[in-house]
């Protein structure tokens, strides 16, 4: 397995999608790893993907590609990362939670109680001398929040302007509500001040992130948010205590729960939600940006990773390059209404990967009989063509 995995999951038509717009779907599937999208503007569009996980996809098969091998590595001392990018409604917190973190139906269960679950199967099976502590935490948003304001005095009228940082905050602690990110030699990125609950078994490590959640809605509203969009990071710290090497080993696994990836005009927004967007879209673009400098080959020129773009991407930055493994959710709407939206998600996800999975059109001798198998070109075909042919 790459180090960074990026897979793209669509959910089911709503009862409000199929009510408005009927069965009809953007995308044609050919593979568990290829779908054509059905693009008004531009034609037909070929993607790749480590996974596609379709509609009918169970929540089982996603955290067994996507988690499994990051949970055995933060086990073992290894940082990782998954994240699930998407617009809103496009099923990231479904992904995540599942329809509750607390969701005792099996199927439904999202990565976070399944990641749990496998963390401490990991531990409980292990033998030896090793001994091992988890400790939970949880941050969000990670978007602006008005710090300072300047007013000044020019041709006898006040001016006034604020100074806007993305800020992240406890959701163990609302009233650590600026969490810093320093550096340490010994132990990298540090958020300083942040709260770590230790948890001993899976039951209870629920309670306390289902806590932490409630938080989060308790913290909007007190902040009087009109908007829910924010980043949520759900961390957790494994420790392992190697007596007979004398010392301890850290892993660290991130899972984090994007805001929507929704176009700032699409939002409506205006004022201080406006600015809001923008650090959010911001932040995004950032971690797109981290994740592509990540994924290019060794002998590109781009071998500086932006991290200190926005806090988010600082914050991740032990957990996202090196010997880390990342993976990425591209959560999508199947609904021809939100063709443009799951387009750009797609496209997000393509770009991480780089040419191995970059859109391409199908040439025009091809669309006749586009459908067919033998004329699905292969991957390898398909960067063929992309580097020789087609541009997007
Ligand atoms: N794979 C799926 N199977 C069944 N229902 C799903 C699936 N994915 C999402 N849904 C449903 O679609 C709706 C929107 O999903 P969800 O809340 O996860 O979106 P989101 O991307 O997290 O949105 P936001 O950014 O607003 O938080 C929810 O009602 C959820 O239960």
């Amino acid at each position: 397995m790459s180090k960074v995995v990026v897979c793209a999951r669509f959910r089911p038509l709503s009862s409000n999608e199929v009510r408005d717009h009927g069965n009809g779907v953007s995308i044609q599937r050919i593979d568990d790893e290829s779908f054509n999208f059905k693009d008004e503007k531009d034609g037909d569009l070929l993607f790749s993907f480590d996974r596609v996980f379709y509609e009918d996809s169970a929540q089982s098969n996603v955290c067994e590609f996507l988690a499994s091998p990051i949970v055995r590595d933060a086990v073992n001392g290894t940082n990782g990362t998954i994240i699930t990018y998407g617009q809103t409604g496009a099923g990231k917190t479904y992904s995540m939670e599942g329809p509750s973190i607390t969701e005792c139906d099996d199927q439904k269960r999202g990565l976070i109680p399944r990641v749990i679950g496998g963390l401490f199967e990991i531990i409980n099976s292990s033998y030896g001398s090793t001994t091992y502590s988890v400790k939970l935490s949880m941050v969000y948003r990670f978007s602006n929040s008005c710090r300072l304001r300047f007013t000044w005095r020019k041709l006898g009228r006040y001016h006034s302007t604020a100074i806007f940082f993305d800020v992240g905050m406890d959701l163990f602690d609302l009233s650590k509500d600026n969490i810093q990110i320093k550096e340490s030699k010994s132990q990298g990125i540090i958020l300083s001040g942040v709260t770590e609950i230790p948890v001993l078994e899976p039951a209870e490590a629920l309670q306390v992130l289902s806590k932490g959640i409630t938080n989060r809605a308790v913290g909007e509203t007190q902040m009087n948010m009109a908007s829910s969009r924010s980043h949520c990071v759900y961390i957790f710290t494994v420790q392992q205590e190697l007596p007979v090497q004398k010392r301890t080993e850290t892993g660290k696994l991130f899972l984090v729960d994007l805001a929507g990836s929704e176009k700032v005009g699409k939002t409506g927004a205006e004022g201080k939600l406006l600015e809001e967007a923008k650090t959010i879209n911001k932040s995004l673009s950032a971690l797109g940006k981290v994740v592509y400098a990540l994924t290019s080959s060794p002998q590109s020129k781009l071998n500086h990773i932006p991290y200190r773009d926005s806090k988010l991407t600082r914050m991740l930055q032990d957990a996202l390059g090196g010997s880390c493994r990342m993976a990425l959710l591209c959560c999508c709407s199947l609904s021809p209404s939100n063709a443009s939206e799951t387009l750009s998600t797609l496209r997000f996800g393509a770009r991480a990967q780089h040419i191995k999975a970059m859109p391409f059109v199908i040439p025009s001798e091809d669309k006749t009989s586009k459908t067919e198998e033998s004329n699905v070109p292969d991957k390898d075909e398909a960067c063929e063509r992309i580097l020789n042919k087609v541009h997007i």
